[in-house]
């Protein structure tokens, strides 16, 4: 049966960026909010998992952007929390690579392969930026294209592994250069149940306020001038003013919510072309280690000739001593692929790699934990992954609210995008602009809060929209847009407007 419930404001999804939106609105004074998560849980991409007697991060496990000369938000959190976490040297990661028959190559070979690939690198944005500006005379050289087991694994690693920078990332600018891996049997996601804390009633750290509705995975989303209302899975009504939706730019590209009247084309234009990066961390277990530990060891590469096979290795040691646990980074086709065989396949596929590094009188591993982000349908990716040489207007266009819709997560935000703080401060940026709607409405309307001024239309199959001014006729300069984008990036507390 149908039950339709009402409020101000709906907050689509439990990552990090809804639960910062929701606590923003909470303190001020936004108390009916209702927030539907489709898992059976809070967190989203921050996921713990108990795994080989410890606990793993399946999702986001570093704090990026530490030690700068201004303060990650979520560093602070973290901080406040006296969350674990250790630090990760990457520096050595290049004079730790093992060839097929498992020598390490001799660091000057690595070092200048090394230094080549970052040249061919900048070689290539540079010849990028001369393409954007049509200056023909200075594509010099092309870039050298990676061909070696040694070329490929480094290539990999500058693309697809965040370890290193071709072109400064703001994360590391403003927030600093070091990272730091949560290891804590709470998990990543234990700042999320403090922040939660804040503003919804938890007790013995399980949240049971009845404004956060798990299981409830959106479908269809109506919206008009007068307010939203969305169905879920389980046929129940949600009616509201405003919604914030921080589903996954995944999730926007697949057709798992429908709208009605349905996004207009500069929207759909604009989520379809956003990059999306899988990224997946494969944890194995064995009875015992056999890969050197101690200090520059933490992270090492395979170079097989095929690129992105098993190539980024990482032992728990410095996490957690005694755990005897390696991680193995795939990105993108390998993390399809993988996502798409048994995990016995991707554990023998696995060993005989590490056979090729370690010889083979290594141990078989006792257990193997594949997550899958890709085809995990709340998901559909690990993360947004704009080109370095962003059209600033793609990501205005993703992050512009319509109407009564407001999108948030870590996909709109233009400097942190992809990142835990970027979400984080997505959701109070989102908040903040939504306030300062709430207040221009509310003065509107002569100092009344009107909620629902007129019943939001049933979302039934047979209902068609013919209203003249659906929110998708809105010109995409529209006025929230304009306030929302001419925001600070700073999160600043608005006064109370309830
Ligand atoms: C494998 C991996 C490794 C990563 N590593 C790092 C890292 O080391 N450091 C870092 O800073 N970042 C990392 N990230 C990125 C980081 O996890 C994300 O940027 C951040 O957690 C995104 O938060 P969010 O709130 O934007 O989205 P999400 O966490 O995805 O939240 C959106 C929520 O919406 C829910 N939802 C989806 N569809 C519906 C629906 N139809 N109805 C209701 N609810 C719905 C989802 O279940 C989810 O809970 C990693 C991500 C992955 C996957």
């Amino acid at each position: 049966m149908e039950t339709t419930t009402q409020c101000s404001v709906l907050i689509v999804g439990a990552g990090i960026s809804g639960i910062s939106a929701a606590k923003l609105l909470a303190e001020n004074g936004v108390k009916d909010v209702v927030i539907l998560e489709a898992a059976d849980r809070i967190g989203g991409r921050i996921r713990k998992e108990e795994f080989g007697g410890v606990t793993v991060e399946l999702g986001a496990g570093w704090i990026a952007g530490v030690g700068g000369k201004q303060s990650n938000p979520v560093w602070e959190l973290a901080r406040q929390s006296n969350l674990r976490t250790c630090f990760s040297d990457y520096s050595n990661a290049r004079y730790n690579i093992y060839d097929d028959s498992g020598k390490i190559f001799p660091s000057g070979i690595a070092s200048d392969s090394y230094k080549k690939a970052v040249e061919s690198a900048i070689r290539n944005l540079r010849n990028e930026d001369s393409n954007r500006e049509a200056d023909v005379s200075v594509l010099a050289e092309t870039p050298t294209v990676p061909k070696t087991p040694i070329e490929l694994a480094i290539d990999f690693i500058l693309h697809d592994f965040e370890m290193a920078e071709v072109e400064p990332i703001s994360t590391y600018v403003e927030f600093g250069e070091r990272e730091f891996l949560v290891a804590d049997e709470r998990g990543y996601e234990y700042l999320l149940y403090k922040m939660a804390e804040n503003f919804l009633f938890t007790s013995e750290g399980k949240i049971l306020d009845s404004r956060l509705k798990l299981n409830k995975v959106v479908r269809k989303l109506q919206h008009s001038k007068n307010g939203v209302s969305v169905k879920t899975e389980d046929g129940c009504i949600y009616e509201a003013n405003y919604i914030i939706l921080s589903v996954s730019i995944g999730v926007l590209q697949s057709d798992l919510i429908s709208f009605k009247p349905p996004l207009p084309k500069w929207k759909t234009e604009a989520i379809t072309n956003c990059d999306i990066m899988v990224y997946t961390k494969v944890f194995l277990k064995f009875p015992h280690k056999f890969w050197p530990c101690g200090p520059e060891k933490e992270f090492f590469i395979f170079a097989n000739e095929r690129r992105g096979y098993y190539t980024f290795w990482q032992h728990m040691e410095n996490a957690y001593p005694g755990s005897n646990i390696l991680v193995v980074t795939l990105t993108n086709g390998e993390s399809k692929r993988v996502e798409a065989q048994s995990d016995q396949q991707t554990m023998k596929e696995a060993m005989e790699v590490l056979r090729k590094m370690f010889g083979p009188d290594i141990p078989d591993a006792i257990t193997i934990l594949v997550p899958r982000w890709w085809n995990n349908r709340f998901q559909r990716g690990s993360y947004s992954n704009y080109p370095i040489h962003i059209n600033h207007q793609l990501i205005d266009d993703i992050k512009a609210p319509l109407g009564r819709i407001y999108f948030t997560g870590e996909h709109t935000n233009k400097k942190f995008n992809g990142y835990v703080h970027g979400a984080y401060l997505s959701g109070i940026e989102t908040s903040e602009a939504l306030l300062e709607e709430m207040r221009t409405e509310k003065e509107r309307n002569g100092g009344n809060q009107n909620f629902l001024v007129e019943p939001l239309l049933a979302l039934t199959e047979s209902l068609t929209l013919a209203q003249p001014d659906v929110v998708s006729n809105l010109h995409k300069f529209n006025v929230p847009r304009q306030l929302f984008l001419h925001n600070s990036s700073k999160p600043r507390l608005p006064e109370a407007i309830l």
